[in-house]
C-alpha cells in the first residue's frame, strides 16, 4: 500500500458546492468502454496486472476453515506455475493483491497465509457489512476484533441513513472512528452506491470519505442491486482527482461487485491509466473486488498461452 491518505478537516463548503453533470459522467462511461484495448502478448501482460490487483474474496454464509483455506493458497499462487513459466514469468512471484473474507475467518486465513510464508494482505470486511445497520460501538468493535486477528485491510461500509439524508457530519465523525480502531491497518471505504441514489450523493460522499482518512474508496459490497458501473467509477475517480489536486494525497480506488470476465478487468485499467494515470495501476492504489473474475483470467491466459480454451479438469483450482 502507498502512503497513507491523513484526512483532512470535514470542508462542509466544498461539500456542498458539488454538482454533478450526468450526462457528462454517462458520455464519458461510454467513451471507456469503446477504448481500443491491448491484443495478444499486450493483453496477456495486462491480465498478469489486473491479476495482482484482485482482492480475493469470499463472502458467503457457508465459509468455512477449508474453502478460506483453498482461496489463500489461489491468491498465493494465481496463475499455474506452467502458464506462467510460458510467459517467463514464473519468478515474479506473481500473486493477487489481498484476500478478502469476513471478520470470522480473519484467523484462518492469516493461519494458512503465515503457513504458506507468505506476506499476502488479509482484508476483511466490518463494521456490520454489507448493510451497516449495527450500533455503532458493535461495528467498531468488529473493526477492533479483525484487526486484532490480523487483518492488514479492512474494508468499511458507510452508513448510508446519514448519507442519504445528507448528515455529512455525523458520516464524517463515523468514518474518523473506524480509521483510528483500524489502526495500520489500511482502510477501504465502500459507499455502496446502488444505494445512494444521486451521482452528487456519490460524490460527496466519496469526498467526506477522503476527507475522513479513506485509504480507497470503493464502490459496492456486491450485494447490493447495482455493483460497480463505469459511470459511477468515473464520479468517484474524479473525487479522488480532485481531492488530490486539493491535498496532495493519493486515495486508492476499488470497484467491487459483479466483475467477472477479463474483459471486464482490461476496460476498469484503461479506466484508471485515462482518469488518474499510470500511478493507479499499482495494487496500492487500484484493487478490484472479486469473487470470480480469476478463473476467467486464467481461462484467457490459458488461451494465449496454449492457442486452446481449457476444459475444466485442466485449471482445477479456477
Ligand atoms: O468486495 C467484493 C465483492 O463482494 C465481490 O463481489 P462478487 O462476488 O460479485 O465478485
Amino acid at each position: 500500500m502507498s502512503a497513507r491518505n491523513p484526512g483532512m478537516d470535514l470542508d462542509l463548503e466544498w461539500v456542498s458546492k458539488v454538482r454533478v453533470n450526468t450526462q457528462a459522467v454517462l458520455k464519458r462511461a461510454q467513451q471507456i468502454q469503446s477504448v481500443k484495448l491491448a491484443k495478444k502478448q499486450w493483453q496477456a501482460a495486462w491480465l498478469l496486472k489486473a491479476v495482482t490487483c484482485i482482492d480475493l474474496t469470499t463472502l458467503a454464509g457457508d465459509d468455512t476453515h477449508s474453502n478460506v483455506h483453498r482461496l489463500c493458497l489461489k491468491a498465493v499462487q494465481p496463475v499455474p506455475y506452467d502458464l506462467l513459466k510460458s510467459m517467463g514469468m514464473h519468478d515474479r512471484g506473481l500473486t493477487t493483491g489481498a484476500v478478502c473474507v469476513y471478520p470470522s475467518r480473519v484467523a484462518d486465513a492469516v493461519k494458512t497465509l503465515k503457513a504458506a510464508n507468505s506476506s499476502l494482505p488479509v482484508a476483511s470486511v466490518a463494521t456490520g457489512f454489507p448493510a451497516g445497520q449495527t450500533p455503532l460501538r458493535v461495528r467498531l468493535e468488529e473493526v477492533r476484533g479483525a484487526v486484532a486477528d490480523g487483518a492488514a485491510e479492512i474494508d468499511i461500509v458507510i452508513n448510508r441513513t446519514l448519507a442519504l439524508t445528507g448528515q455529512w457530519e455525523a458520516m464524517y465523525d463515523e468514518i474518523r472512528q473506524f480509521r483510528e480502531a483500524c489502526g495500520d491497518a489500511h482502510m477501504k471505504t465502500i459507499l455502496a452506491i446502488g444505494e445512494l441514489g444521486t451521482y452528487t450523493n456519490v460524490y460527496k460522499a466519496s469526498l467526506v470519505s477522503m476527507m475522513a482518512g479513506s485509504d480507497f474508496i470503493k464502490t459496492s459490497t456486491g450485494k447490493e442491486s447495482v455493483n460497480a458501473t463505469y459511470p459511477v467509477a468515473i464520479v468517484m475517480v474524479r473525487a479522488i482527482r480532485d481531492y488530490f489536486l486539493r491535498t496532495g494525497h493519493k486515495v486508492g480506488f476499488k470497484p467491487a461487485g459483479g466483475i467477472r470476465t477479463a474483459q471486464e478487468s482490461l476496460v476498469w485499467l484503461a479506466l484508471m491509466k485515462e482518469e488518474l494515470g499510470d500511478e493507479w495501476l499499482s495494487p496500492h492504489l487500484f484493487r478490484l473486488g472479486a469473487s470470480s473474475l480469476l478463473a476467467d483470467i486464467e481461462r484467457q491466459i490459458f488461451h494465449y498461452v496454449t492457442g486452446r480454451y481449457p476444459a475444466l479438469h485442466e485449471l482445477p483450482m479456477a
